[in-house]
């Protein structure tokens, strides 16, 4: 692929991707020879059997895990040489992420787990994704305030309009061990979108949901990448893939369009 011809004008640009474990004393490429590219507003979602790869080559793609060869840039930048801070950073500002386990900080509300990212660097509430602009309130307008009224924290007003966005709002007091499976990845949505990702990841998004939250996620994810989200979503779920542009397969670390 002629990256360097591509890399300025994709938001993300995977080349030649492999990522090789050794199990039983024999190596393995769980991610093999994978090219991806995503501009801004494209839904894509990849599909495949388990232990195919699907979870190593998106935490590739957010630098979570190293890859073996190959590259990820994201906006042009090579993931794999960036120093700690701009890994962070990227972590924190152009992508979101929704692992398939909970990761919600238990010591934590609702709430402040979903402010949290827009508190870890200076100006990651001023982010500049398209998210980070949209309407999270789901379109109604807002009353105009009256002059002598306290001026509402920006952070927890646009926390709780995704939460509220995700059905989750009257949870905002709650602590995660209070919550389902389902309520709990719906409030890890709510934080992966705080910052107005230019690309989010969701592994499984709609693992543990009903088909009336199913849907409620599905919209809401259609509805960023309408507005130039790029979205990744890994699922086995035939009502989430409709949502998408179109459906990867991954097979034996092999991606491929079906
Ligand atoms: N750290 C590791 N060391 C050795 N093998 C690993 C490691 N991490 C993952 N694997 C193996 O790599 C393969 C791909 O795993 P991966 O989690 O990416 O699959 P997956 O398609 O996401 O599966 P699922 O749908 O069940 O989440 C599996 O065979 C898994 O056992």
């Amino acid at each position: 692929m002629g990256v360097e011809q591509t890399e300025r004008k994709h938001l993300l640009v995977v080349d030649d991707l492999t990522r090789r474990f050794r199990r039983r004393g024999k190596d393995f490429d769980a991610v093999s020879h994978v090219d991806l590219v995503m501009d801004e507003g494209d839904f894509v979602a990849i599909v495949g059997r388990s232990g195919n790869g699907k979870s190593t080559l998106i935490s590739m793609i957010a630098g979570l895990i190293e890859p073996t060869s190959g590259t990820v840039r994201v906006d042009g930048e090579i993931v794999g040489r960036m120093d700690d801070r701009t890994l962070s950073r990227l972590r924190n500002q152009t992508i979101g992420f929704v692992m398939q386990s909970q990761t919600l900080l238990s010591n934590l509300t609702v709430l402040d787990n979903v402010v949290l990212p827009a508190t870890l660097f200076d100006d990651a509430a001023g982010a500049a994704g398209p998210a980070a602009q949209s309407d999270v309130s789901g379109g109604e307008a807002s009353d105009a305030m009256p002059e002598d009224a306290i001026t509402p924290d920006p952070l927890n007003e646009r926390a709780m309009a995704l939460l509220e966005r995700l059905g989750v709002a009257d949870l905002a007091g709650s602590y995660p061990k209070e919550l389902s499976g389902g309520e709990m990845r719906r409030v890890s949505i709510a934080r992966a979108l705080m910052n107005g990702p230019r690309l989010l990841i969701a592994d499984e998004p709609t693992g543990d949901l009903d088909q009336e939250s199913t849907e409620v996620v599905m919209n809401l994810l259609r509805g960023l990448a309408d507005e130039g989200t790029a979205v990744l979503m890994v699922t086995h779920d035939s009502e989430a893939l409709g949502y998408a542009d179109y459906a990867l397969r991954m097979d034996a670390g092999v991606l491929s369009r079906p």
